[in-house]
């Protein structure tokens, strides 16, 4: 199996160059002769990237595959430029068994779309009452690096104590949803002025900002490394940079709509907003940028959350929080750091890519683009751009916040070990 990229242009720098794969593998890169019966993907001097890497996906199968399978979710995610994606475990029945993570492993690669890691749950059932089985998820085929009870918060210090401890013996990360549930009883919107006009129960930064500082002092103590998932506030990034500089193997993430939507449009009372951590300020919005530039929080993941119409399209207080992001990953980073002079490509390489693959232990995505490498790649538009239409996603679900907007960066093309995985918009 041999591909030529003709005329691409790595990490969008210098002029552009081909990249011969062979076999899953890139095997040379500048002048290459098309060798017979070569398939051939035309750059146009497009920006080459790593394949982008998802650590925080929702692909809701088993359970609700009304609403996404892991086969939609795949091509959703092939779509948007990602060659791994991490499938988080609050599905039904919940991913706290190796059953569950197996079976979402296989399927993943039965696909063959994109590598789907099953994230494992922490606690039996979500429930926050008894840490599951790790090992056994860790051990099995689908080799869980990452842990995590998303959507719910492990809220018991002395289980998070015990959850981090066990991890280091597994080489793994634990994945924190950082909300205090006695802060947020009956929240519904970010705590401000927004809420307060609507008259929305609040849900403070400090229910987020109180768990990261305390999980950051049990990860210290533990030696064991914690993942920040969806951080939505200036407060957090503070405490980030404080547990960072003390030595705290501690990681971050930011969603791209946290990066560009405020809750300024909660005044639309349009549920396609509603969001868990809520959507915040302006202010917020400025340091989480400015964060993710500095490399304080280190990638982005999109909490792809899809929904059905009838859990959505309701009235605010009933509706679900969660919002689609695979496909407008990219285009929404671009918009907002590339376009802000906030990050180059090979910073992008670095937020969508190559630190997410370090945090979840994947060793052949984010990679290098360079001969000898496993060709996981993304090729982007850079000067491209479209507009979203819900309808038209992959996903099963329509719930994205940004139709009818239009945003900048195309991806036009994905490789998975050296097979085009997805071409112009569609599944190869
Ligand atoms: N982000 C959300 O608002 N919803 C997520 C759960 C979560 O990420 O906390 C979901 O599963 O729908
Ligand atoms: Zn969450
Ligand atoms: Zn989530």
């Amino acid at each position: 199996m041999t591909l030529v990229i003709k005329g691409a242009r790595p990490y969008g720098e210098g002029d552009p160059v081909d990249v011969l794969v062979e076999d899953g593998v890139i095997t040379a890169i500048g002048a290459v002769e098309v060798p017979d019966g070569a398939e051939v993907l035309d750059a146009a001097g497009q920006v080459l990237l790593p394949g982008f890497v998802d650590l925080h996906t929702h692909l809701r199968e088993p359970g609700r595959e009304d609403t996404e399978t892991i086969e939609t979710g795949s091509a959703a995610a092939a779509l948007g430029g990602y060659t791994a994606v991490f499938a988080m475990a609050n599905t039904d029945p919940v991913a706290d068994n190796s059953l569950v993570v197996d079976h979402v492993w296989r399927r993943g690669q039965e696909i063959g779309l994109v590598d789907v890691h099953p994230v494992g749950a922490v606690t039996v059932g979500l429930k926050g009452e008894k840490l599951a089985e790790l090992g056994t998820m860790a051990k099995g085929a689908a080799q869980v690096k990452v842990f995590s009870d998303d959507g719910l918060c492990v809220a018991d210090p002395l289980l998070m104590r015990r959850a981090l401890e066990y991890s280091t013996a597994l080489d793994a990360v634990i994945a924190q949803h950082a909300e205090e549930p006695r802060l947020t009883v009956g929240a519904q919107a970010h705590e401000g002025e927004q809420a307060a006009r609507l008259g929305y129960p609040g849900w403070p930064a400090s229910a987020e900002e109180s768990i990261v500082a305390r999980d950051c002092l049990l990860a210290q103590h533990a030696k064991a490394r914690l993942h920040v998932c969806h951080v939505s506030t200036a407060g957090t990034v503070d405490v980030l940079r404080w547990a960072k500089a003390r030595g705290t193997k501690v990681s971050a993430e930011v969603t791209p709509h946290h990066l560009l939507l405020t809750d300024e449009r909660l005044a639309t009372y349009d549920p396609v907003n509603k969001v868990n951590p809520p959507l915040r300020t302006g202010g917020d919005i400025e340091k989480l940028r400015a964060a993710l530039a500095e490399g304080v929080i280190d990638c982005v993941a999109t909490d792809h959350a899809p929904h059905a119409v009838q859990d959505k399209d309701t009235e605010w207080s009933a509706a679900r929080p969660g919002m689609l992001g695979l496909q407008t990953a990219l285009s929404v980073v671009t918009e907002t750091m590339v376009k802000t002079g906030l990050l180059d490509w090979r910073g992008v390489a670095r937020v969508l890519s190559e630190r997410p693959a370090a945090i979840g232990s994947l060793p052949d995505h984010g990679r290098p683009i360079e001969a000898g490498e496993p060709a996981n790649l993304a090729l982007v538009d850079p000067d491209a751009g479209w507009t979203v239409r819900g309808a038209e996603l992959a996903s099963i679900s329509a719930n994205t916040p940004y139709e009818g907007m239009r945003l900048p960066g195309v991806v036009t093309a994905t490789v998975l070990r050296g097979r085009i995985t997805a071409r112009e918009g569609k599944i190869c």
